[in-house]
């Protein structure tokens, strides 16, 4: 069985004291139950404020070490004058493995494109962290019919030019809009198909893995997870306790 990905990100929300009590619960309930990470690797995005909290509870608590830390956002530029911005040697430093790039929450609301994407992805790559790239559709391009171009495009102009050993240190992840969210729906399996056959076309074998995200719960993840093509589930809300996340990565590894 090839390693399933399952992990969450945080978004805006926990206190120190919620992060702390999030990464030693998750790290004591793997140390108790090691058969949960033979096939699965789990990861925790949580803020950035929050990165060397978790950091340091996965290190100290036995069971952690089985944990990808990663941070929601980074810079392209290593230094400089970028107020408010934090880059990839600033979150590697404070503990993070992993990237997360072109959530479709920062490409709306803080105007991610294609290039940025593809800066950051390089960026990441340049100080040996994973690049977990998001890609997805808005409502209308699925209603449309235009999931796989849109998508394909994303992933395209991110990607294009870096070679196979780069990215092998790529993690794509399928979110759809219309499935992220309060008000979003989780995609069927049904919706899911075309996607993932057109990314594991072109990416397939070549990326890290291929994961799923938007309204993933226990209820749901068993079928998404079976889709040709789905390496592992992205999730918010159903993993923002750490039981969800263990309940899940319990699926995973069933
Ligand atoms: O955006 C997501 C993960 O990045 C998914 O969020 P929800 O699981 O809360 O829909």
């Amino acid at each position: 069985m090839t390693t399933r990905w399952v992990g969450t990100s945080w978004k805006m929300t926990k206190t120190l004291a919620e992060a702390r009590d999030y990464a030693a619960g998750l790290a004591e309930a793997l140390a108790e139950r090691p058969e949960l990470t033979r096939d699965v690797q789990p990861f925790v995005i949580p803020p950035h404020t929050a990165l060397t909290t978790v950091r340091d509870t996965l290190a100290q608590t036995p069971g952690g070490s089985a944990v990808v830390l990663g941070a929601q956002n980074a810079h392209w530029e290593d230094a400089g004058a970028w107020t408010g911005e934090i880059s990839v040697p600033q979150v590697a430093d404070a503990g993070a493995r992993l990237v997360e790039i072109g959530h479709s929450e920062r490409r709306e609301h803080f105007a991610e494109t294609v290039q940025s994407t593809g800066l950051k992805v390089r960026a990441a790559l340049r100080h040996g962290l994973l690049a977990l790239l998001c890609v997805g559709e808005p409502e209308e391009v699925r209603a449309a019919g235009g999931s796989t171009t849109f998508i394909l495009d994303q992933a395209r102009g991110a990607l294009d030019g870096l070679d196979d050993a780069a990215l092998g240190e790529v993690l794509l992840a399928y979110e759809p809009i219309w499935a992220i969210g309060e008000h979003g729906r989780p995609a069927s399996p049904e919706e899911l198909a075309g996607p993932f056959a057109a990314l594991q076309e072109e990416y397939g074998g070549r990326v890290r893995a291929v994961l799923y995200g938007g309204s993933v719960n226990t209820d749901n993840a068993a079928e998404l997870l079976a889709v040709p093509g789905v390496d592992g589930l992205f999730v918010g809300r159903a993993a923002w306790e750490f039981q969800g996340l263990v309940r899940l990565l319990q699926i995973a590894a069933a």
